[in-house]
C-alpha cells in the first residue's frame, strides 16, 4: 500500500524535468521532498496528480499498486488522490461553501442533483474546522480564494483536505507565505491528515515546517533526479548546510 513513483521521467509541455525519480509515500507517514528552487518539486507533484499539460515519458505512478498514469485528475481524487496548491487560484463568483460541497459531495457518493448542497452536517463540520484553523466563519460565505490573503488560502485548503479525508495527500510547499502561528496550524492539520490514515507527501524547499511535523522519510531531489534519502536528521542537515553538497557551488542551480 502506498502512493509511489517508479521511475518516473516526465515534464510540462515536451521538457523533460523529472529524470527517472523513485518515490514512496506509505499510508499514515509523511514524506518530505527536498530540493533546491526548480529542482522538479512542483513537476513532481503534478505529474503525480495528471495535470493535462504534463507528460510522462516513461516510468509510473501507481495508487496501492494499481498504476493511475493515464487517469485524470478527478479520478485520481476519486481514488483518494489529492493535492494542496503551492498558491491556490481564486475562483471567481463560486462560494468557498458551495465549492466544498461539490467535492465533498462527489467524494462521499451523494445524488447529482444536491452535488453543490452543503448538508447541516457538512456546514457545521465546516464551521467547526474553520474555527480550529482560524479561518472567520462568514468566509465559507465568500468566493473561492477571492481576496484571501496567502495564509487565509493555505488554510482553506487544508480545510477542504480535512473534510475530503484523502488516501493520500500532496502538499506543494504547504506554508509558504505563513507566519509562525500559520506554520503551527497547518502543521496541526497535516498531523491530523495522518491519524486519519493518510500518506502525506510534504514538498518544502526548507525545513521550517518539519520542526512541527516530523517526517519518517526525507528525500532530496536536485535536477530531477533523487540524491538523497534519509531520516528526519537530513531535513535539519539541509537546514544547516543548504543544498552545497549536491549542486557543488552553493548556488541553487
Ligand atoms: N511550462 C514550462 N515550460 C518550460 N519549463 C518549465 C515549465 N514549467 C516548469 N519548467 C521548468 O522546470 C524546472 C522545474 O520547475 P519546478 O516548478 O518543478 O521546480 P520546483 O522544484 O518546484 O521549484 P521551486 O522550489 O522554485 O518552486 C524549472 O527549471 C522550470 O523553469
Amino acid at each position: 500500500m502506498a502512493l509511489e513513483a517508479r521511475g518516473l521521467v516526465a515534464g510540462p509541455e515536451g521538457k523533460t524535468i523529472l529524470r527517472g525519480v523513485d518515490i514512496k509515500v506509505p499510508p499514515g507517514s509523511i514524506v518530505a521532498l527536498m530540493g533546491p528552487n526548480g529542482s522538479g518539486k512542483t513537476t513532481l507533484a503534478y505529474t503525480l496528480m495528471g495535470h493535462p499539460r504534463y507528460r510522462v515519458e516513461s516510468g509510473e505512478v501507481l495508487l496501492d499498486g494499481e498504476p493511475v498514469t493515464g487517469l485524470p485528475p478527478h479520478e485520481r481524487a476519486r481514488r483518494g488522490l489529492m493535492l494542496g496548491f503551492q498558491n491556490p487560484v481564486e475562483v471567481p463568483g463560486v462560494r468557498f461553501i458551495n465549492f466544498i460541497a461539490a467535492a465533498y459531495n462527489r467524494r462521499f457518493g451523494v445524488d447529482e442533483r444536491l452535488i453543490g448542497m452543503p448538508r447541516p452536517e457538512l456546514l457545521k463540520q465546516a464551521r467547526e474546522l474553520a474555527e480550529r484553523l482560524g479561518l472567520r466563519p462568514d468566509m465559507l460565505q465568500r468566493e473561492v480564494n477571492v481576496g484571501f490573503s496567502g495564509g487565509e488560502r493555505k488554510r482553506a485548503e487544508m480545510l477542504q483536505l480535512l473534510l475530503l479525508r484523502p488516501r493520500y495527500v500532496v502538499l506543494d510547499e504547504p506554508d509558504s507565505g505563513l507566519d509562525v502561528d500559520g506554520v503551527r496550524v497547518i502543521a496541526g492539520a497535516i498531523r491530523e491528515l495522518v491519524e486519519q490514515g493518510a500518506g502525506v507527501l510534504v514538498i518544502t524547499h526548507y525545513a521550517r515546517i518539519l520542526q512541527f511535523v516530523e517526517p519518517s522519510h526525507v528525500v532530496v531531489l536536485v535536477n530531477g533526479r533523487v540524491v538523497d534519502e534519509g531520516g528526519p536528521e537530513l531535513a535539519r542537515r539541509i537546514e544547516q548546510e543548504g543544498y552545497r553538497a549536491y549542486t557543488g557551488n552553493g548556488q541553487e542551480r
